[in-house]
């Protein structure tokens, strides 16, 4: 089962959340003192205008993210610290915190995911800036992407530990596929924010089983093997596509996709995938290209098969 990043859009999924940050902050790195309740939330849990994401495996919450978007209710952090200091008067903020990873599944790339799923949220919601009074520990991830320092460290009374003070400016966000959204504009790809990580060996798609969704890949390289079979049809790398004709078709899924290495992608989901190609002839065309450039791939295999059949 691949880990799959997402929005908690549900009451059960929110409260997963609730229960990993206390898992996280007071079971394992002792942060906040116990409750009876077993969870971690404040007021800000109860406003539409904050969001949740998290990183789900076999339905268990192993990694999440809070991100409050600046409201009448302010930003969780104004009790305690001033960002608007360092950001122009009109920006719109949002607050990037409470971020926990459970400790058997800390990786980079879960942990990296979840903050590049923050950008792109940022981005959809119309968010210029996001503020992260952030633990050190991840600080350095953030400024990979662009967050940079705007103060020296501070005590953070929430969870009780040291924190960076760090601000991205949205317009500048470092990424690999926020560059392919933002030169194919692809903006509504992102509205489902949905990251998933495979292993090596791992299948993406199965011949045969419904399709309701397509994937970019993001990272890694993956194999399109001819159903129940180890013969590769085609191979393809980070920026391609996969799981489009289903869609397009409405018929099962036509081949097994597998992890040739690691490999993240990200879900598009089928009524935005459609959308997206009915209303601009130039992204239909573009498809076609691809689905073109896909048959004529085939057909050079079938040539060289034959060739050096006869
Ligand atoms: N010949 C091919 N070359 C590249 N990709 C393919 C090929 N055949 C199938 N695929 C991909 O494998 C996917 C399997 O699921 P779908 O049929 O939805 O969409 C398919 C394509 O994305």
């Amino acid at each position: 089962m691949p880990i799959k990043i997402k929005i908690a859009d549900t009451t059960s999924l929110i409260d997963e959340s609730f229960r990993l940050r206390y898992k996280v902050f007071v079971e394992q790195e002792g942060y906040i003192e116990p409750n009876s309740q077993r969870r971690v939330f404040d007021r800000f849990d109860a406003f539409p205008t904050t969001f949740n994401l998290v990183s789900m495996l076999d339905n268990v919450a192993v990694g999440a993210f809070r991100l409050a978007i600046d409201s009448s209710q302010g930003l969780p952090a104004d009790s305690y610290y001033d960002f608007r200091q360092h950001i122009p008067i009109g920006s719109v903020l949002m607050h990037g915190g409470m971020f926990c990873i459970d400790r058997e599944h800390r990786s980079s790339g879960m942990a990296m995911g979840l903050i590049l799923m923050a950008s792109y949220l940022a981005m959809t919601k119309g968010v210029t800036h996001v503020v992260a009074p952030i633990n050190p520990a991840i600080g350095n991830m953030l400024k990979r992407i662009g967050f940079k320092q705007v103060a020296d460290e501070f005590m953070d009374p929430q969870v009780n530990i040291s924190v960076l003070p760090l601000i991205l400016d949205v317009s500048e966000v470092k990424d690999f596929f926020l560059n392919f959204i933002r030169q194919n504009e692809l903006h509504d790809f992102l509205c489902d924010y949905q990251r998933w990580f495979y292993k090596a060996g791992e299948t993406i798609i199965s011949s045969g089983t419904k399709g309701d969704a397509a994937f970019v890949i993001i990272e890694g390289v993956a194999q399109v093997k001819l159903p129940n079979t180890d013969t590769v049809v085609a191979t393809v790398e980070e920026g391609g596509m996969l799981g489009e004709l289903a869609l397009i078709t409405d018929e099962p899924r036509s081949a097994d996709v597998i992890a040739k290495q690691d490999v993240v992608v990200m879900v598009i989901n089928k009524e935005v995938f459609l959308h997206r190609f009915m209303n601009s002839p130039e992204h239909a065309l573009k498809l076609l290209k691809l689905l073109g450039n896909r048959t004529q791939g085939m057909l050079k295999q079938l040539q060289l098969k034959d060739g050096f059949g006869s």
